[in-house]
C-alpha cells in the first residue's frame, strides 16, 4: 500500500511531516510526499500522486487563513479535491485546519497535529482495514477536538 501526503508551505504547522511520522508507525505503508505553495495547488498534486506516483490514497493537508478570501479559496480548493477524487476514483482525505478554529498559536499547533494524525490512521484503515471504520459507524468521531459520541435516544 502506498499513501500520498500532499501539504503546503502556506500552513503554519508542518502537517506533512506529522502525517509521515504517523504513517511510519504502520510498517506496511510506503509514502510519497508532495509539497505545494497553497491549498489551491493540492488537487492536481493529489491527482499526480495517484496517477503518476502510484498512491492508493492521498492525505491532502491545508491551512485556510482567517480572512474571508481564505475561506472562499478553501471552499474552491475543497471542490477541486472532490473533483480529483471523482476523476481518479481514489479517496483523497481532506485535512484542513482553519486558523480561526484555534484560540491561539499553541492550540493551532496542537489541533493541526492531532487532526493530521487521526486522519492518517483513517486513511490507512480506509484502504487496509475498512472493517475498522465500519465498526465505528455512527459513533460521532471527530478529528482534532474531542469526539462527540453517538446521539442518545
Ligand atoms: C487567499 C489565499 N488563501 C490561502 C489560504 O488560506 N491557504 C492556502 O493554503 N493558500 C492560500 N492561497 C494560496 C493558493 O492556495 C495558491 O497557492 C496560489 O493561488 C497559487 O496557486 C490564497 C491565494
Amino acid at each position: 500500500m502506498k499513501v500520498g501526503v500532499a501539504d503546503t508551505t502556506f500552513a503554519r504547522v508542518n502537517m506533512g511531516a506529522i502525517a509521515v511520522d504517523e504513517l511510519k508507525r504502520h510498517a506496511s505503508v510506503a509514502i510519497e510526499r508532495s509539497t505545494v505553495p497553497g491549498f489551491k495547488d493540492l488537487p492536481v498534486a493529489c491527482k499526480i500522486l495517484i496517477e503518476e506516483r502510484g498512491c492508493d490514497i492521498v492525505i491532502a493537508l491545508g491551512m485556510p487563513g482567517g480572512q474571508e478570501k481564505d475561506k472562499l479559496c478553501a471552499h474552491e480548493a475543497s471542490q477541486g479535491l472532490m473533483l480529483a477524487q471523482l476523476m481518479t476514483n481514489h479517496h483523497i482525505i481532506e485535512v484542513f485546519v482553519h486558523e480561526d478554529e484555534a484560540r491561539d498559536e499553541r492550540e493551532l499547533a496542537w489541533l493541526a497535529e492531532r487532526r493530521t494524525r487521526e486522519h492518517a490512521v483513517n486513511a490507512v484503515n480506509l484502504v487496509l482495514r475498512p472493517d475498522v471504520l465500519t465498526r465505528m459507524a455512527g459513533t460521532g468521531q471527530r478529528q482534532g477536538f474531542e469526539d462527540v459520541g453517538p446521539a442518545r435516544q
